[in-house]
């Protein structure tokens, strides 16, 4: 079965904001709030502790659809956002479009910037992209900033972030990523204790999980848990095809290709930050293709001067 058929246990809170103003919620919805109520990081020794927003996090679902299987999804997207376009806000935007029609509630989303150890050529301080982030978050109703990977002393490898986000939205990673259960395993029998795990999925350009195929980019163990454990959305994109990889036996993208979601952006766009990042350094207009909030920043910051 594709992962959009697996089935998970619970009820659906009505609405997670009403619950903030204080409607009574079963102890199942309780559950739910509880989790989004707490901000809080992954505790670590190593770990370098950052809030996690949570403000725009909230459950879409309406009263008809409670009775079935409530699946309560957060996205990642993980990347330099260097600079942050409108390309990365549409891929929030298609994806949610999509998992809703599967019966997903998408309750949010992240963008996490990549760390700057990562120092992949021309990447702008992570403070820049972190910021320039947040200014695009502005003009989005799902996307929110997760600065946690950015703010670490070292590079952050994406599984890491995933946990991490999985374990501030609940209270422990699950599947192989942690010790908890996976949030298929009740086979539908309500526990009136426990409240159904907000699953992070991670969200990609076709290209970025071209990559995962790719020998010596990711470790294998971690293509294997980011695709089963989690699942990945795929937003296509110029020049790749995934489903091609996912058809192909000898790909490790065939093995695991349940846990991947292809979007087909039906207006496809070329945009990308190199791109953008050529325009601005030949002193051409980059309007309409980034926030306006975040080209003011560009130029106020001279980011890439
Ligand atoms: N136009 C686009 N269509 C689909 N996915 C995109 C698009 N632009 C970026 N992405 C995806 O957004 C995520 C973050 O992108 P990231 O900022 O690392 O790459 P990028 O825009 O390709 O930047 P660069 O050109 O600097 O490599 C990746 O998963 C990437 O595939
Ligand atoms: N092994 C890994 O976890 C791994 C490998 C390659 C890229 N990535 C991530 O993919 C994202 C995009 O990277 P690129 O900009 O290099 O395509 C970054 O967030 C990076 O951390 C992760």
């Amino acid at each position: 079965a594709n992962f959009l058929d697996q089935s998970d246990s619970g009820k659906a809170p009505h609405d997670l904001k009403a619950g903030y103003q204080g409607i009574v919620a079963s102890p199942v919805e309780e559950g739910v709030l509880a989790s989004l109520r707490r901000v809080v990081g992954w505790t670590s020794d190593k770990a370098v502790q950052a809030p996690l927003p949570i403000d725009k996090l909230s459950c879409k679902r309406r009263s008809h659809e409670l009775g079935k299987p409530y699946r309560p999804v957060v996205l990642l997207s993980c990347g330099s956002f260097n600079p942050p376009t409108v390309a990365h806000l549409r891929m929030f935007e298609l994806a949610a479009d999509e998992l809703i029609k599967g019966g997903y509630d998408v309750l949010g989303g992240y963008m996490s910037p990549v760390n700057d150890a990562y120092s992949k050529k021309g990447l702008a301080p992570a403070q820049h992209r972190v910021e320039m982030c947040r200014l695009a978050a502005q003009t989005s109703d799902i996307a929110m900033v997760d600065s946690w990977e950015a703010e670490q002393p070292t590079y952050q490898r994406t599984l890491m972030v995933l946990q991490r986000l999985e374990q501030a939205l609940n209270e422990q990673p699950s599947g192989r990523a942690g010790q908890g259960q996976a949030d298929s395993d009740s086979g539908g029998t309500e526990q009136p204790s426990s409240s159904p795990r907000i699953k992070p999925m991670l969200l990609c350009g076709a290209d970025m999980v071209e990559s995962l195929a790719v020998p010596g980019v990711w470790k294998p163990e971690h293509v294997r848990s980011i695709l089963e454990d989690y699942g990945v959305v795929c937003i296509s994109r110029e020049h790749s095809n995934v489903s091609q990889l996912m058809e192909d036996r000898v790909s490790p993208l065939h093995e695991f290709s349940n846990g991947i979601l292809l979007v087909e952006n039906p207006i496809i766009n070329n945009i990308s930050s190199t791109v953008l990042r050529q325009q601005l350094a030949q002193g051409r207009s980059i309007r309409y293709l980034v926030p306006d909030g975040v080209i003011e920043y560009i130029k106020k910051h001279q980011v890439y001067d």
